[in-house]
């Protein structure tokens, strides 16, 4: 069972939620897909060591055998190359590695190289078995480092997946393949308009989803009453509570010390299995 942690709005708690259903499962394993800013770490504390570099191929042009005709550069979908009066100039942070170019080439002069955009780490010690992927700094190329950090799920496992906030490739890469996604989401105006925009995607993709609505007394109830009217399942509602907010600035899961919430993240995953295995079934 793969299952995401989403959500539109940013802030929301993603990592809190992802954290504290990891360590209440037992045998689960957590990645942590939000690349550019990894911190589920913060509040396990792992040692961690790297595993591999992730690298996408970028062309270098051989200027003896180019004759300039353009084919590379009208191929690239990306802009990655650009023809100039007596020189291919190549932007690798906009090439995506396709290969596309070297193969359209009529005189054989692109050849490819690695170019490391970043890297997959993963825990030597701890209860869960946890992975996170780092994005270089200065690369644009999000979706290849969660690609790759999503090689490393052990299918016969539950893996706990804290995806990126927003709605954008980088969350699509890390919901894509998965059997569930929670969405979570606060009652503001703001919580509520990104909830939507997530809900879109998760309904073009075709991904099963529910609802855990954080902080759920703060602002007014129109993302439960939204829920109910769509039939959209609510699968755990957590108040604002200013223990939570100070053991998360401690860098302490707060199922460690609040152990009663271990029992509802228990409940929860049982819920969303049941309405993933729901979903599976073929109709009557
Ligand atoms: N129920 C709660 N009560 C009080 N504070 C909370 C609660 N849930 C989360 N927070 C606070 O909200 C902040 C954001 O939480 P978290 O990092 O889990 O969100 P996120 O969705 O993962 O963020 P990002 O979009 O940056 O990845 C943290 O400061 C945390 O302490
Ligand atoms: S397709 Fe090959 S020969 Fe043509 S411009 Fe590109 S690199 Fe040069
Ligand atoms: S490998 Fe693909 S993305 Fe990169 S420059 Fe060539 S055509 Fe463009």
């Amino acid at each position: 069972m793969k299952i995401a942690i989403a959500s539109g709005k940013g802030g929301t708690g993603k990592t809190t939620v992802a954290v504290n259903l990891a360590l209440s499962l037992k045998d689960a394993q957590l990645f942590d897909c939000d690349v550019e800013e990894p911190n589920c770490n913060l509040f396990l504390g792992y040692d961690l060591e790297k595993i591999e570099d992730v690298n996408v191929k970028t062309p270098v042009v051989d200027k003896n055998k180019c004759d300039l005709c353009g084919k590379c550069s009208d191929f690239c979908q990306f802009n990655a190359l650009a023809i100039l009066p007596e020189d291919v100039m190549i932007f690798p942070t906009l090439c995506h590695g396709c290969g596309g170019c070297t193969i359209v080439c009529p005189n054989k002069a692109i050849s490819e190289v690695d170019r490391k955009v970043g890297v997959i780490e993963g825990s030597v010690n701890g209860e869960l078995a946890f992975c996170q992927g780092l994005l270089k700094i200065g690369e644009p190329m999000t979706s290849l480092v969660i690609k790759a950090l999503q090689e490393h799920i052990d299918k016969n496992a539950t893996a706990i997946i804290d995806a990126p906030p927003g709605t954008a490739c980088p969350v699509i890469a890390s919901v894509k393949n998965v059997d569930y996604c929670i969405l979570v989401t606060e009652s503001t105006p703001f919580g509520f308009h990104d909830l939507k925009l997530a809900l879109d995607v998760m309904r073009i993709l075709g991904i099963p989803f529910g609802v855990v609505i954080n902080r759920c007394d703060i602002g007014d109830n129109r993302v439960e009453e939204y829920c109910i009217e769509e039939g959209i399942p609510i699968l755990m509602k957590i108040p604002y509570d200013r223990e939570i907010a100070r053991l998360y600035s401690k860098g302490i899961p707060f199922v460690n010390e609040m152990p009663e919430w271990k029992d509802r993240f228990l409940r929860l995953f049982r819920d969303v299995t049941s309405l993933s295995e729901m979903r599976d079934r073929p109709e009557q």
